[in-house]
């Protein structure tokens, strides 16, 4: 079995790198669904393997600084994950520890838990307050603990401990420091006291049912922990340590969680910021010099002092076994492996206390840092650089697709494998390019579309436009599309890359005649039409297993094929190969050749001159 190792561990030892947790859940799928068995599973504490989408007998395995296995328990997580990181807080520095994966891997399970198995929000809150406890009185601190919720929804930001609270700013204050002016935050003095507010302001965050997840997270949920000490001894210096607990949403494909609507929108919103949170990991790898475009999104832009700057970050990228899960766990993997390799240096930053502040009492206070008061002269300044420069997160929301997942897949294979040493940005500017021009033809197919069907409606019925115009344009009905969702990829790919000089040496023997009487070139379209009434010639006199094959194979690259591989069949340029990528994107896969004359442009006419050059080409090959 081949195997290829992702990531390492080149960290240094004097500096605090983001450590790098994988969870992998119990499998939980539904007893029809069973029988497939896992698609990933853990080799030991640190290592997994997955089933490589390229080549079904091959598996990609990955290193990370932890595996946990589908039988690890909440504590089992904790305690060598999150536990070691949190004495940091009451040292002045920041920490963070946040759970990433696709939609019901295990997330929130990971960050709350339940009430029989608690997670490491209430675990680490409990810590917190006992190393506060334990810190000795002679050291000369005051100790401080403070608490504030929010969520990030749909690129707003929501107080969840004042649910009634419009979206909040973001603003960054001479020292760096993130806050959010108008932020609740209450200075708790217990666990129970920390409960009393913490679990009623659970239930304001946004959730909803999608096909993966019956209560899906639709925001990012963000519990921000405080630890501040002040020396008792004039001139009472203070530091301040941040702990930020992050379930994020689910990265999700729209096909398989079946949104649409609303739920299309909001998905939307967590795509571009984990997009941009995987930006901005890139951005972070490729060296102090590049732009880190942590303003693209409020998610970034609040974990700005947690990601690459002061802080001791773990994240928690949960996985599941199913197969259904597959492109989104590798795409996981794949973010985890990446972000393994961010080094931090974490320093203490410090103030000196008024001499009047309260420690150690519990009470309701707004957070309202320097910057809380921040000049509007300024804000209105940092928001007219984020437009100039591109950064501000709408000029980037509109023009940003989700790509398709094979597209995501070979991106990111690319991003990881090969070009991680080269110029990153270049690559995810050019992937950020391609998404757009997608985007805009996925609009026009959209048009086009909703075109001919007023078309077909106002013409009488007996003239359809299209051969297929009487079945809408839809993805593929369920019962033919599920048995074959992941063999579709993994399969089609496995068996060219298995056997590909065998399966065209029988093509070629058994079509010789053909290849010897056509040249490929006299394959283009015929300008006057006779295009169509040869097709049936020419097909006649090709076997018909080679003509199937030969199909097959069309329909094959039509299907899983990346922008460069559609672009590689014959009379597919550039902007025809991004109208089938963004068809595919609206609709699914082609169930048949056909289908090809529903993408914009595809005249009947052209689409059997395209047949013609591409099954003559197969041959040819
Ligand atoms: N380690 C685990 N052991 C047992 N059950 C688990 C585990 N992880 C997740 N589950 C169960 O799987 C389901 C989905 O988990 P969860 O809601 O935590 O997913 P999620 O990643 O937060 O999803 P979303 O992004 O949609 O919010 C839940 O019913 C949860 O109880």
């Amino acid at each position: 079995m081949a195997q290829r190792v992702m990531g390492s561990d080149g960290g240094n030892k004097k500096t605090s790198r983001i450590r790098v947790a994988v969870r992998l859940r119990p499998y939980v799928s539904k007893q029809d669904e069973k029988g497939e068995g896992p698609c990933v599973r853990g080799l030991d504490s640190q290592n997994l393997e997955i089933i490589n989408w390229r080549n079904a007998t091959e598996t990609v395995k990955y290193h990370f600084d932890v595996f946990h296995g589908e039988k690890t328990t909440q504590q089992e997580v904790f305690l060598p994950s999150v536990k070691p990181i949190l004495p940091h807080i009451l040292n002045g520095q920041n920490a963070s520890v946040f759970a990433y994966g696709p939609t019901g891997a295990g997330k929130t399970h990971t960050m709350l838990g339940s009430a029989e198995q608690p997670g490491v929000i209430p675990r680490a809150v409990r810590e917190v307050f006992k190393l506060v406890k334990s810190k000795d009185e002679d050291e000369g601190w005051d100790y401080s603990i403070g608490m504030s919720y929010l969520e990030i929804y749909n690129e707003k930001v929501r107080d969840l401990l004042s649910p009634n609270s419009h979206d909040l700013p973001i603003r960054e204050d001479k020292a760096k420091n993130i806050l959010i002016p108008g932020l609740t935050h209450t200075i708790i003095s217990s666990f129970s006291d920390f409960d009393k507010h913490f679990v009623p302001a659970t239930l304001n965050r946004t959730t909803a049912s999608t096909k993966l997840n019956q209560r899906s997270s639709r925001s990012h949920a963000i519990l921000l922990l405080k630890v501040v000490r002040t020396r008792r001894a004039l001139p009472h210096r203070q530091q301040t340590g941040k702990l930020y607990l992050v379930d994020l949403a689910g990265s999700e494909d729209n096909r398989r969680t079946g949104n649409q609507g609303i739920r299309l929108k909001e998905s939307g919103a967590i795509n571009l910021s984990l997009f941009t949170l995987s930006k901005v990991v890139d951005a972070l790898n490729s060296g102090a010099s590049v732009r880190v475009p942590y303003r693209d999104s409020k998610l970034t832009r609040l974990l700005q002092d947690s990601l690459g700057g002061s802080a001791h970050s773990v994240m928690i990228t949960n996985i599941a076994p199913e197969y259904k899960y597959y492109f989104d766990t590798f795409s996981a993997l794949n973010f985890a492996a990446k972000s393994k390799l961010i080094v931090n240096k974490p320093f203490t930053r410090e103030t000196v206390a008024l001499p009047v502040l309260p420690v150690k009492r519990a009470r309701d206070e707004r957070e309202a840092g320097p910057s809380g008061a921040e000049p509007s002269k300024k804000k209105q300044k940092d928001e007219k650089r984020a437009e100039q420069d591109g950064s501000s997160p709408s000029s980037h929301y509109h023009g940003l697709s989700e790509p398709s997942v094979m597209d995501r897949l070979i991106a990111l294979e690319k991003l990881v494998m090969s070009c991680q040493d080269k110029d990153g940005q270049s690559v995810l500017k050019d992937v950020a390019q391609s998404r757009k021009e997608i985007q805009e033809l996925k609009e026009r197919q959209r048009e086009f579309e909703r075109k001919t069907i007023l078309l077909s409606q106002s013409k009488s019925k007996q003239e359809p436009l299209f051969k297929n115009s009487s079945a809408p344009l839809q993805r593929n009905p369920p019962n033919t599309t599920k048995p074959t969702k992941q063999q579709a990829v993994v399969q089609p790919l496995q068996v060219s890359k298995l056997q590909p000089l065998q399966q065209l040496a029988d093509i070629r023997k058994q079509s010789v005649c053909v290849t010897k009487k056509k040249k490929l070139s006299d394959s283009v379209e015929a300008p006057d039409g006779k295009e169509n009434k040869e097709q049936g010639f020419w097909e006649s006199q090709l076997d018909t297993s080679v003509l199937e094959q030969s199909k097959e194979k069309i329909l094959r690259i039509l299907n899983t094929g990346c922008l460069k591989e559609l672009k590689g069949l014959q009379q597919i340029g550039d902007k025809k190969a991004k109208l089938i990528l963004g068809w595919r994107e609206l609709h699914g896969q082609f169930t048949k050749l056909d289908d090809l004359t529903k993408v914009e442009g595809m005249t009947e006419k052209r689409f059997s001159s395209f047949v013609k050059a591409n099954i003559l080409s197969t041959m040819g090959n």
